[in-house]
């Protein structure tokens, strides 16, 4: 692979399971060096492309190379050269941290086995707490240990499936400090999320639903390429009516694509600006609220894609 090539290249792939479609015809590059956030509802397929793209699924159609080898006929090779850090890792709870990583690396049997755990406990901001029993860490160190059993073998491709769900704020930042480092030292990333500020530190995304990828490219590509337009509504403080009672007033209302609540605002949207402002018209004079047109935000959008694949693949909702 040259410092050119990307480091996943994929096209058409597809996966179904008991006759259901789960990954369909999907097709994605990821740039060597660079943060890819993979986002989508439950069960759009997330976690099954990322085994399909790692040798641990084969896909029923499609083709394409992790690292330039063939994800259908060098599976074991791109398994040696990834990280993979899947939604249910474990540990030996009632060993250290120093243990386990010890343990990790002899499994993969790695050269330089001592050295290679000093640096990575270093590396991750670990060495401190090397002694402290798994089963005692707070889950934002859990995942940290994860991450380091993960890059112990020092792959060029990490593969993170939703690694920080459930970890608090703080440690969430803590964590995406460490995969920028990791992504600075030249790795390349793949992470999955449901987090909207998590989406926003990635170099680019892509957004998957129901096995289609309905988006992909940097943070203001996607909301520019989504051609949603948005309004506000905040209530005024002088009305009788809510944004709860607004809501329920548009929803349904031609050119809507977009009713959702946020706190005291209600963001309001569509694809079709002059139906979307036909049908905003009645209401945009009402003194109970307070109206301004707003860029989108990705959640908008990720809000909007996810009411638009509903319809388009009916069929297809899981
Ligand atoms: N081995 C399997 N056998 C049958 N169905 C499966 C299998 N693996 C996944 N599925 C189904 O495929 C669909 C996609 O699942 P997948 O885990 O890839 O989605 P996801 O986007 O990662 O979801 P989440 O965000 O909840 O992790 C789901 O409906 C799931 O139940």
């Amino acid at each position: 692979m040259t410092a050119a090539a990307p480091a996943i290249a994929v096209e058409g792939l597809s996966k179904s399971f008991g006759g259901r479609m789960v990954v369909d015809a999907l097709s994605l590059t990821v740039p060597a060096g660079k943060i890819m956030g993979f986002l989508g509802p439950n069960g759009s397929g997330k976690t099954t492309t990322i085994r399909l793209l790692c040798g641990l699924l084969t896909p029923d159609h499609g083709r394409g190379t992790c690292l330039g080898l063939d994800i259908l006929t060098q599976s074991h090779e791109i398994r040696r050269q990834i990280g993979y850090m899947t939604q249910k890792f474990s540990f030996y709870e009632d060993l250290s941290i120093v243990e386990n990583l010890d343990f990790v690396s002899r499994v993969f049997d790695l050269p330089d086995r001592k050295r290679k755990v000093a640096d990575t406990l270093e590396r991750l901001g670990l060495a401190d707490r090397r002694h402290q029993l798994a089963g005692q860490l707070s889950g934002g160190w859990k995942q940290r240990l994860a991450l380091a059993a993960c890059i112990l073998h020092e792959p060029r491709l990490l593969l993170l499936d939703e690694p920080t769900a459930g970890v608090d704020p703080k440690a969430r930042r803590d964590f995406w400090e460490q995969i920028h480092a990791l992504a600075a030292d030249g790795l390349t990333v793949l992470v999955s999320t449901h987090y909207m500020d998590e989406a926003e530190r990635c170099h680019e995304i892509a957004y998957l639903a129901y096995g289609h990828l309905l988006a992909r490219g940097t943070v203001a590509e996607v909301i520019a390429d989504a051609g949603l337009i948005t309004f506000t509504a905040q209530e005024s403080g002088t009305g009788m009516k809510r944004i709860a009672d607004l809501a329920r007033a548009l929803a349904g209302l031609p050119g809507l694509d977009l009713v959702a609540p946020f706190g005291s605002a209600l963001h309001v949207g569509g694809g079709d600006a002059a139906l979307l402002r036909h049908s905003l018209a009645p209401f945009l004079g009402d003194s109970d609220f307070v109206w301004r047109e707003d860029a989108p935000t990705l959640e908008d959008v990720f809000i909007h894609l996810m009411s638009s694949s509903t319809d388009n693949f009916a069929g297809g909702v899981r």
